[in-house]
């Protein structure tokens, strides 16, 4: 299970993006469209796990808030926030 990503291996591959924007990627997109556009995704992905965890069970909601935790990364990359900032608040 060595290929399984892990919130730490994400944020690692994010940070490299944000720093390198290379072309096609989603994320460098998301960041140029700034904390507005990223914040509106973060709040559907988090109606959207709200709605699978009730309705659509555990594998559906497990997808959507990895999502979520994608798009939290993205809005922490935009805004100069740190893994640490956030752990110091766990
Ligand atoms: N984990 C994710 C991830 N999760 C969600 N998303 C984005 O969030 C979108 C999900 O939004 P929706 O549920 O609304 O689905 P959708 O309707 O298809 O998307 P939109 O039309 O709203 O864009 C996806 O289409 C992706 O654009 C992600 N985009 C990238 N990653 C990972 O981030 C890394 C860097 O990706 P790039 O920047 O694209 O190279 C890679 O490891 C990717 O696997």
């Amino acid at each position: 299970m060595s290929n399984v990503k892990t919130f730490e291996g994400l944020w690692a591959e994010l940070s490299e993006k944000a720093a390198a924007r290379p072309e096609g990627s989603g994320t460098v997109l998301l960041l140029e469209a700034g904390t507005h556009a990223i914040g509106k995704k973060l709040v559907e992905e988090a109606a959207e796990s709200w709605m699978a965890a009730e309705h659509e069970g555990p594998e559906r909601a497990a997808e959507e808030i990895s999502q979520l935790l994608y798009h939290a990364q993205v809005l922490m990359l935009a805004n100069g926030i740190a893994l640490h900032d956030v752990y110091a608040h766990l």
